[in-house]
């Protein structure tokens, strides 16, 4: 049996990590780029998960189809929580990851190494037509480096510092990064759920 859940995102990193780990449970994660006809959405919420809920349950409706979504970003202590749910857009509108990465180590690059710490949160929410919306979430902590290490994985993961692995998250392969991350543990929670979510 395999179901197909709508991905409400166009971040091809995501719907890849996603379909990693869930083609095993029999699911097909398909993104927006298979339904142009969705909108961008405005990402206007204070949390994650106010911006998970909104982007499930806008494309659910829309399409009268099963919908999760996937809000995250990168919370630096140094920087009182920033970028957090300004993340894409921390070097503004239209920035690029490597927009962002540079924006962040020029910020960083007064902080002390020892004062570096800093987290991925991802929250998740599930809608579907006629259901209640099902969140849950997920983090990694870790240390930001002013030099950007490896070419997997997307957003901030080149210069993202994992000090047990001495590695950063862009040097792990796809399996090993979802073994650790915000967004594993978040699927993880998700899969538990799917008897009673599908
Ligand atoms: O595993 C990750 N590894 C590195 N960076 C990450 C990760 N997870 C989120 N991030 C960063 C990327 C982006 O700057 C922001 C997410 O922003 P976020 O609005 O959730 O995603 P997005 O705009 O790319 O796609 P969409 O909103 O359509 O799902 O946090
Ligand atoms: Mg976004």
């Amino acid at each position: 049996m395999s179901a197909i859940i709508v991905l409400a995102t166009r971040n091809k990193g995501k719907i890849e990590e996603l379909n990693g780990m869930l083609s095993e449970h029999g699911i097909v994660v398909k993104g927006l780029d298979d339904y142009p006809e969705c909108p961008e959405i405005e990402e206007d919420g204070e949390t994650f998960e106010q911006n998970a809920i909104k982007k499930a349950e806008t494309v659910s409706k829309l399409l009268g189809l099963p919908a999760l979504a996937d809000d995250s970003g990168l919370e630096v202590d140094a920087l009182d929580g920033q970028p957090g749910v300004y993340s894409a857009r921390f070097a503004g509108l239209n920035a690029t990851d490597r927009d962002n990465i540079e924006k962040l180590i020029a910020l960083m690059s007064a902080t002390p190494v020892d004062a570096r710490q800093a987290r991925f949160r991802c929250a998740l929410a599930f809608a579907a037509p006629g259901q209640r919306t099902w969140t849950c979430s997920g983090s990694c902590e870790g240390e930001i480096v002013l030099a950007p290490r490896g070419h997997e994985g997307f957003g901030y993961d080149p210069i993202f510092y994992l000090p047990e692995r001495d590695l950063t998250m862009a040097q792990l392969t796809e399996r090993e990064k979802n073994k650790i991350s915000h967004r594993g543990e978040a699927v993880r929670k998700f899969v538990t759920e799917l008897p009673r979510l599908l």
